[in-house]
């Protein structure tokens, strides 16, 4: 039986397993049969709370997104993370603690038992980064997704994301280039796709098709991407809220040479064993 914890940042899901003393097991397949909505108990990411390696973190977080891929970054997961840490009491509230992602340290603090704030670093835009093709490094890159020009900006937030500025997100070509825009040949590791509407210098809607994963309901490193790319073009203000369709995150970022911060609640649903295993 794997004993696990289902939780979720404004609907992003997650199953968590405790591996501080006993390893992770499972592989590709196993994490995929754990995420079948219908006949495994179903995420969009799997995270395994392990001992850190790098000794400047208290703990390590793997990420594995639904199709059994692993991912190097996770905003909206490593909120859960915190919190579960904050619950089986391994971390106490208000006080800033590094925990190691695949993609290096990010420093968490609860402003409560279910809300957090993360340190996420600086956004990364040199396209050997991310990594994506381009011969020099610009806030708008054209690419040809299926036939179709669009804009993007592109972005490292330990993981790649593609940011397409859009004039209304609900009459949007999002539906059709998003799962193209996911794997197109320019991101040599595929990307997570965001569609963004700009409300207001402070506010922006957002939708993200997940690399691994598909449309999500919310994802924390594409809400920091959106940021990221607009905050770097001049267009929105250091502060900004960010509605996706599962709720809001709040993102900081003064720009660069500064880490950018992400807000927002963490949220346990059930506790579970698994037969599966
Ligand atoms: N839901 C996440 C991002 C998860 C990883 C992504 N699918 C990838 O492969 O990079 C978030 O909240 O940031």
């Amino acid at each position: 039986m794997l004993r696990f914890s289902k939780m979720h940042g404004l609907g992003n899901d997650f199953v968590v397993l405790d591996c501080r003393t006993t390893p992770f097991v499972l592989d590709e397949a196993g994490i995929r049969a754990l995420a079948d909505r219908r006949t495994g108990v179903g995420f969009d990411q799997l995270l395994s709370v392990e001992p850190a390696r790098d000794p400047s973190c208290a703990f390590y977080y793997g990420i594995w997104n639904t199709d059994g891929s692993p991912a190097r970054q996770c905003g909206n997961g490593v909120r859960c993370v915190a919190a579960w840490l904050f619950r089986a009491g391994a971390l106490t509230a208000d006080e800033p603690v590094r925990l190691e992602s695949p993609s290096g340290p990010v420093t968490v603090r609860l402003l409560s038992a279910h809300e957090v704030t993360v340190e996420m670093g600086e956004p990364q835009f040199a396209p050997d980064r991310i990594p994506f093709a381009a011969d020099t490094e610009s806030t708008r890159y054209m690419i040809d997704v299926d036939g179709t020009l669009l804009e993007i900006g592109a972005v490292s937030m330990g993981n790649p994301h593609a940011v397409a500025l859009v004039n209304e997100l609900a009459n949007s070509t999002a539906d059709r280039l998003g799962p193209a825009l996911t794997t197109h040949p320019r991101f040599a590791e595929g990307a997570n796709a965001g569609f963004v509407e700009r409300l207001s210098r402070q506010h922006l809607k957002l939708r993200v098709h997940e690399r691994g994963v598909g449309w999500t309901l919310a994802c924390g490193t594409g809400a920091c991407a959106a940021v990221a790319v607009l905050r770097q073009r001049g267009e929105v203000d250091e502060q900004v809220r960010v509605d996706l369709p599962g709720g809001s995150l709040r993102i900081a970022w003064p720009g660069p040479g500064h880490a950018l911060w992400m807000t927002g609640p963490a949220a346990f649903a059930f506790e579970g064993e698994w037969p599966g295993v």
